[in-house]
């Protein structure tokens, strides 16, 4: 890939999907990634079927240097080109000279994206330079990458604001760039500041001035990133710049997800390679998991909320036909539709979640009844069925069953924790439980009373149950829910299991979080004995 021959350009109407993840993206606060997580996101880049992946700065840093060596050796591309990031040469410098200009030579990415003033008081100010002299870094800069072998992308740094500073001298940045062998010239909006309408207006004035192929750059800072680019497209912009799930500077860039899913299923445009847009949710999930940050659950498109119906006037008109309460199919982007289960379920919400978990529930209306009439009840209570789905499922089960069968039944449970004098906490648990006609009689200790009585549910259970080996709670959270009456308040437990292929949610409420946890965990292990295929004989 490294090469010093004249590079080839795509197709003159080819749109440029460009994303800057790896570059833009890790300026967020809270991003630090490895060259090995950079690794991982341009694969997954690649995959999803980006043009361009921009993976940093080389020279400015030594991981981002070493990103390039390796990228190019150890990944075959199929769809993306690599792009190294950069600035002008130096004022007073020639640009062959500029150990920052040479290392993106040396980096041997076939796509060098250089950053240049625009404006023309940052000129002043932060390059302290003539404005005439910034025209040189620009051109010379170009040219010299362009001898060298190298296409050339010029991001037009505060573009928009010192458009409406100054718009000759904005313009003749771009004039510039695009003279001197620029293929995209992309007008930022570094601040991100701007509104939709302007950058339309922007973007196609300097496309009839400059007849430049134009290319986006939108930061978030008034929530219009997406809305920017898509109006820059409008405007006759064929090169749009993006980050995964919009992570970046400050609050973040233009997220690519929407973007190119608004360009493939609102616009009709192909920017991506046949097959890639149902892999975007699979993409989204698993860039976030390498950067370490939670997926945004009501992200647009690939959010896990993204097409989870709530409302019972939805989910009734849902049932004749999805597309009334969905604006895409979500399999189209490789998401599922979801129904929740609340007290704002109607009996529509609750066939169509039984049809989800397998029950069909259709022509028995006093049944679906009694299962909403339940499902209300229980959320007075302080029970959250959305966030549970498994207890939710054992709710409908009973119903459908017309009585409660269980794996274990309680006599009772125990819990004592005990604070020493050196101020370490003991905590024990015992509980009494009847399993398959059997009483057992056993005890636990842990860290805390909860994970206490958890050790004494599982060894009491383990001898008769030994698919209960294979689970184990990954997430516990508690909630109060009568905040006013203080420590007599009502607890919410939610506990997430997981048997090594799938989790579920269970949910308790009680005055007491020990009482609430145990609801918890019971409907946990009943739930994935269920699933393990297991018959209650109870
Ligand atoms: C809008 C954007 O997000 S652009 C991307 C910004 N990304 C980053 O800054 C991350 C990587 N940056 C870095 O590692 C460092 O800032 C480096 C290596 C690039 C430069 O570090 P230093 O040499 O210590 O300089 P420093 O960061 O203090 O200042 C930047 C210098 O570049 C100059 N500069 C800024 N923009 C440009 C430009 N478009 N063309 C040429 N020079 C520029 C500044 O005037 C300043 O020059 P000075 O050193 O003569 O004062
Ligand atoms: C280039 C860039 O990141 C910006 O102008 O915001």
């Amino acid at each position: 890939m490294t090469t010093d021959a004249p590079a080839t350009a795509p197709p003159s109407d080819g749109f440029h999907v460009f994303d800057t993840t790896l570059r833009d993206g890790a300026q967020r606060e809270g991003i630090s990634l490895t060259v090995a997580d950079k690794l991982a996101i341009a694969r997954l880049l690649d995959e999803f079927g980006v043009g361009y992946i921009e993976g940093g700065w080389p020279g400015a840093n030594p991981r981002d240097t070493e990103f390039f060596q390796r990228a190019q050796r150890e990944i075959t591309f199929r769809h993306a080109t690599l792009v190294a990031f950069g600035a002008t040469r130096k004022a007073g410098t020639a640009a062959a000279d500029d150990p920052q200009v040479k290392a993106l030579v040396d980096s041997g990415a076939p796509v060098v994206t250089i950053v240049a003033k625009s404006h023309d008081r940052h000129v002043e100010l932060a390059l302290r330079t003539t404005l005439e002299e910034n025209l040189a870094m620009v051109r010379d800069t170009v040219a010299y990458l362009r001898s060298r072998g190298r296409r050339v992308f010029v991001d037009c740094e505060h573009f928009f604001d010192g458009y409406a500073a100054n718009p000759e001298y904005a313009r003749s940045v771009v004039a510039a760039a695009h003279g001197a062998g620029a293929e995209v010239v992309v007008l930022c909006d570094t601040n991100g500041g701007m509104l939709p309408a302007q950058v339309q207006a922007v973007v196609r004035t300097v496309l009839t001035d400059t007849g430049a192929r134009l290319g986006v750059h939108a930061q978030d800072d008034t929530g219009c990133a997406v809305a920017n680019t898509l109006a820059a497209v409008d405007g006759g912009a064929t090169h749009v710049q993006c980050t995964a799930n919009g992570y970046g500077e400050r609050v973040g860039n233009a997220n690519l997800f929407p973007v190119v899913a608004a360009l493939e299923l609102k616009y009709g445009r192909r920017v991506l390679p046949e097959g890639c847009l149902p892999e975007m949710t699979r993409i989204s999930h698993a860039v976030a998991a390498v950067v370490n940050l939670p997926p945004a659950t009501h992200q647009p498109y690939v959010g896990v909320s993204a097409f989870a119906h709530k409302a019972g006037l939805h989910a009734s008109a849902i049932k004749v036909d999805p597309d009334l309460y969905q604006h895409i199919d979500p399999e189209r982007v490789g998401n599922t539709m979801r129904m929740l289960v609340s007290d704002m379920a109607g009996r529509a919400s609750v066939e169509l979640k039984g049809k989800e978990l397998g029950y069909d529930l259709a022509g028995d209306r006093d049944l679906v009844g009694r299962i909403v009439d339940r499902t209300k009840e229980r959320e007075l209570q302080g029970y959250s069925y959305e966030a549970a789905d498994a207890s939710f499922e054992l709710l409908l089960r009973d119903e459908v069953l017309g009585r409660v069968r269980r794996f274990f039944r309680l006599e009772s449970w125990r819990t004592i924790t005990d604070q020493r004098a050196d101020g370490g906490l003991e905590n024990e648990a015992t509980v009494k439980l009847w399993a398959k006609g059997t009483r057992v009689v056993a005890g636990g200790e842990g860290n805390g009373p909860v994970h206490a009585l958890d050790r004494a549910l599982r060894n009491g259970l383990d001898q008769t149950f030994p698919e209960l080996a294979r689970m184990q709670l990954v997430d516990y959270k508690v909630r109060i829910l009568a905040g006013t009456q203080g420590t007599e308040s009502t607890t919410r437990v939610l506990v997430t299991t997981s048997d090594g292929s799938a989790e579920w949610s269970t949910v308790g409420v009680a005055d007491n979080v020990i009482a609430a946890s145990w609801q918890a965990l019971d409907d946990a292990y009943t739930f994935g004995l269920l699933r393990a295929g297991l018959e209650p004989t109870d």
